[in-house]
């Protein structure tokens, strides 16, 4: 068992704080993903999980060990946690083949021979490695050698895969690819596996749940469709998916409607019915309509080819950016009307 806990959590370098009073839980073979903005520290909360860093207050537990508690000083040292790590930049001995970077973990915890040979094989097979077994890493993709540290990982049997912006390095359509390797890895492992990333497409195309993290400390962790559909705060709002953050006016509930103003015009909104005052809307593309009757005007700005539809970026009247998606093409300068739906509403508080 891999689950993860965090306990107030909170890690200061000279003074200055990295994490701040994080506490959570990753469950057992889940795929998490930590988002956030450079800084937000992402890598600093990995690095305590894996034991190359000590926190400055707080609790870690992995499969209900204690691995880490600032209160008691008690710090297990990363090669007893039984955590994998693969990071950006590989991190492979060049001097070493394929086959001996991913045996040797095995060869220094002085497994057999025949394990060491029957578990490197097995490693390299799911990464799809056989055949370059012999190779040196220096005559590897970036992608083949991404794929070797994920062996090397693979090879110890963890309960948990820390992985830090694995792909970073990577090009488009590769990272593409190595993220059907990851999702596979963790199909077939049921590791626990904890995903730092900046980049929000990666991190909703592979995790369970994402973590959103800024200035230390965990905005909001949740599926990636509830991120995004539900953000609890303008910072998630703005930072997972498009779309515009706009101020409420005033709301009324008419039946079961919750009706809000929003930029001169009165729409139905959607919130979450325990919060008892909303503040702002997250104005999605998909909440945006193009209608010549819609009560909202707005001048197209700029307009990005999609594949298949546009994006538009309008300006409203009353100066609002607003992204909008449509199959016909509009130009620049077009005024339009638009209609909104049903947005999602919550508090800044
Ligand atoms: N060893 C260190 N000494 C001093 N400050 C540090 C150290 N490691 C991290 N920090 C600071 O802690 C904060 C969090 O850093 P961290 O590397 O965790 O961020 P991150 O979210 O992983 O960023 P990035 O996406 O740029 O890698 C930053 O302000 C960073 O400067």
């Amino acid at each position: 068992m891999a689950d993860i806990d965090l306990s107030s959590v909170g890690k200061t370098f000279a003074g200055t704080p990295a994490l701040q009073d994080i506490t959570t839980r990753f469950e057992d073979g889940e795929f998490i993903a930590l988002l956030g903005p450079s800084g937000c520290g992402k890598t600093t909360l990995l690095r305590i999980l894996a034991g190359f860093e000590l926190p400055t207050r707080g609790q870690i537990r992995i499969g209900g060990r204690d691995m880490a508690n600032a209160d008691t000083g008690v710090m297990m040292p990363p090669e007893e946690r039984n955590i994998g790590f693969v990071f950006q930049s590989y991190a492979l001995w060049p001097h070493m083949s394929v086959r001996r970077n991913v045996s040797y973990p095995l060869e220094i915890r002085r497994f057999s021979k025949a394990d060491i040979a029957t578990q490197t094989d097995a490693a390299l097979a799911a990464t799809g490695l056989g055949d370059y077994a012999d190779r040196m890493p220096s005559d590897l993709s970036g992608g083949q050698r991404q794929r070797v540290a994920l062996a090397r990982c693979l090879v110890s049997d963890p309960c948990a895969v820390l992985l830090d912006e694995p792909l970073a390095n990577l090009d488009v359509a590769l990272r593409a690819s190595m993220q059907g390797v990851f999702a596979d890895f963790h199909k077939r492992t049921g590791a626990t596996m904890v995903y730092v990333t900046h980049d929000q497409a990666e991190a909703m195309a592979m995790a369970d749940r994402i973590a959103v993290m800024d200035q230390g400390r965990i905005q909001q962790f949740d599926t990636p469709q509830t991120l995004y559909e539900r953000p609890k705060n303008r910072f998630v709002a703005e930072f997972v998916g498009r779309g515009a953050v706009v101020p409420v006016h005033g709301v009324a509930r008419r039946g079961e409607e919750l009706r809000a103003q929003i930029l001169g015009t009165e729409v139905a909104v959607q919130t979450d019915p325990e919060k008892s005052r909303v503040s702002h809307v997250c104005l999605r593309p998909e909440n945006l309509s193009i209608a010549e009757t819609g009560n909202l005007r707005a001048k197209v700005a700029r307009v990005t080819y999609l594949g298949g539809k546009y994006l538009l970026e309008t300006v409203s009247e009353c100066g609002t950016r607003l992204l909008a998606e449509t199959r016909a093409k509009f130009d620049v300068g077009a005024q339009l009307g638009l209609t909104i739906t049903t947005p999602w509403a919550f508090s800044e508080d």
